[in-house]
This record gives structure tokens, C-alpha cells and sequence, in this order.
């Protein structure tokens, strides 16, 4: 790819440069994976949120109206399990009913219908990827699997004596990145556009992959206390490597994510 791509400055609160790339660019098809993504800072930034990842999808999917290319482009919008929030069914599927738990998931929320709407309102080949947590090394830092991995190579060479995290038990469906994006591709390669959940049907807990983060270098962690004074102590030293910290905690979590 390295040669062959060009990127284009563009910001999905300015309406007209969207225009100008899509004029520009004449995209057969376009993944709009632009957002403010990172659920506990959506209850801090709420309304750039809604602007970006609510209202920035209309500004988009307008783009392409106004370019006159709503017939030949393919759409993919980066819909979230997230919208299942407090769940309201187990297994959740495509028809399963949301119940939005976080600014984010509100802003996604208006992006999934808006999708919809213009698929049946102007015939667009455009779908909703309704896709669990999906990770990789590229994964931005202050997400909690990229936060724990970091920290505890750090611990591992002594650069760091102990991570600061919040909910402990919150559970979550990973899967791989790379996976989920082949899936992406897969559902604008189809005869007639549709949405899809995307989920690997297993969950795991942020305490389990503490352990098993902790586990890869050697050292086992044993949990003491309970709620914000809980801890999670290296067994052999019994040095303290994990505290809890309210900072982390989200106003409303997701309930359970069972797929
Ligand atoms: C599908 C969905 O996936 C992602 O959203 P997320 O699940 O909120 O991801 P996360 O890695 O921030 O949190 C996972 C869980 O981990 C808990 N947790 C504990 N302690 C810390 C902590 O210290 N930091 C963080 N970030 N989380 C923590 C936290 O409370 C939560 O229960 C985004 O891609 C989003 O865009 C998206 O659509």
C-alpha cells in the first residue's frame, strides 16, 4: 500500500471539505470509521462527540448525495456493540432492541439510523457493522488492553511498580482487529446491503486479562480488598501491582455484553 495512498487533510465537522474530498477522490467505496471513539471521554466531550460521530456520519453520507455518487458508492459505517449497552437480550443480534449507555453510544445511536434511513430513502448500497471491541497493537493507549499490555511491560523491565484501573469486573468480547476489518470489506462485497454483528461469542473480564498480562511475564497476581480498596498483589513479592482508581469508573457502564 506504502506509495499508493494519499491522504487528504478532512474533518468531519467541516461539511465542505468533505464534499471537496469526495468530489476529489470519486470513492467507490467509503468506511467511515471517523470518530471520537473512547466511551468514558464521550461523558466529557459529549457534545463534540454527538458533532462527530452523530452529526459527522449525516455531513458524510451528504457528501456523497451532493457529489451525485449515492448510486455507486458502497458505505460502511462503523456501528458498536456499545449500542447494546444495558442489554435487553442474550445473544444480542441485528434485531436486537438498543439501549445506549454513554454520550458515545448516543451520538452512535443517531449514526446507525441515519445509515438506515438514507439506505431506504435513496437506495444507498450502506450498512451498519454492529461490531464487539476488536483490538490490536495499534490500539490507542488509554483503552484498557493496550493500557494493561503497556503497563505491564513496563513492570516487566522496571520502569513502572503498579497500574491504576477502574472497574474490574466489567466484561467484554475481544477479538482481533485485523479479523473485524476483513469483516468490514465483507459486507460491502455483498449482493444487497445489510447489517451485520461482528463478535468473537466470548467474554472475558478485565481481571482476567490482568492475570494473563501478568501471567506472559512471569508473575501471578493474587487479588486483596474489596472495592476501591481492592489490589492485586505479585504473589511472590507480594508487592502491590494493581489498584483500582475511581477516576476510571464511567458514570453508566454497559451491563453485560453476553453475545
Ligand atoms: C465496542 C466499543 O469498544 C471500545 O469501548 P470500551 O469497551 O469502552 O473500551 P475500553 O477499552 O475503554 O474499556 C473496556 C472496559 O474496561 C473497563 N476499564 C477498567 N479500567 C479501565 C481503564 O483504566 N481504562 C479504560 N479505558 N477502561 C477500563 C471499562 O470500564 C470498560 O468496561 C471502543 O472501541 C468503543 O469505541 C467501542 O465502540
Amino acid at each position: 500500500m506504502e506509495g499508493k495512498m494519499k491522504l487528504h487533510y478532512g474533518d468531519m465537522t467541516d461539511s465542505s471539505c468533505l464534499v471537496r474530498i469526495i468530489g476529489m477522490v470519486k470513492p467507490t467505496e467509503v468506511y467511515n470509521l471517523a470518530a471520537q471513539s473512547h466511551v468514558k471521554v464521550s461523558f466529557e466531550l459529549s457534545e463534540y462527540t454527538a458533532e462527530v460521530d452523530g452529526v459527522g456520519t449525516l455531513r458524510l453520507l451528504d457528501a456523497i448525495r451532493a457529489c451525485q455518487l449515492e448510486n455507486s458508492v458502497r458505505f460502511y459505517q462503523a456501528s458498536t456493540s456499545e449500542l447494546y449497552g444495558k442489554v435487553v437480550e442474550i445473544p444480542q443480534k441485528e434485531t436486537t432492541p438498543f439501549y445506549p449507555r454513554s454520550p458515545y453510544a448516543c451520538a452512535k445511536l443517531y449514526a446507525y439510523w441515519i445509515v438506515t434511513n438514507y439506505r431506504e430513502a435513496y437506495n444507498m448500497y450502506a450498512c451498519n457493522g454492529i461490531l464487539f471491541n476488536h483490538e490490536s497493537p495499534r490500539r490507542g493507549e488509554n483503552f484498557v488492553t493496550r493500557k494493561i499490555t503497556r503497563s505491564v511491560a513496563k513492570i516487566a523491565i522496571g520502569s513502572l511498580d503498579c497500574i491504576q484501573l477502574g472497574n474490574l469486573d466489567s466484561k467484554r468480547d475481544w477479538g482481533h482487529a485485523k479479523d473485524y476489518v476483513e469483516a468490514m470489506w465483507l459486507m460491502l462485497q455483498q449482493n444487497v446491503p445489510q447489517d451485520f454483528v461482528i463478535a468473537t461469542g466470548e467474554m472475558h473480564s478485565i481481571r482476567e486479562f490482568v492475570e494473563k498480562s501478568f501471567k506472559h511475564i512471569g508473575k501471578t497476581i493474587i487479588w486483596e480488598g474489596t472495592g476501591l480498596n481492592e489490589v492485586g498483589k505479585e504473589e511472590s513479592t507480594n508487592v502491590i501491582r494493581v489498584k483500582v482508581n475511581a477516576k476510571y469508573f464511567r458514570p453508566t457502564e454497559v451491563v453485560s455484553r453476553l453475545f
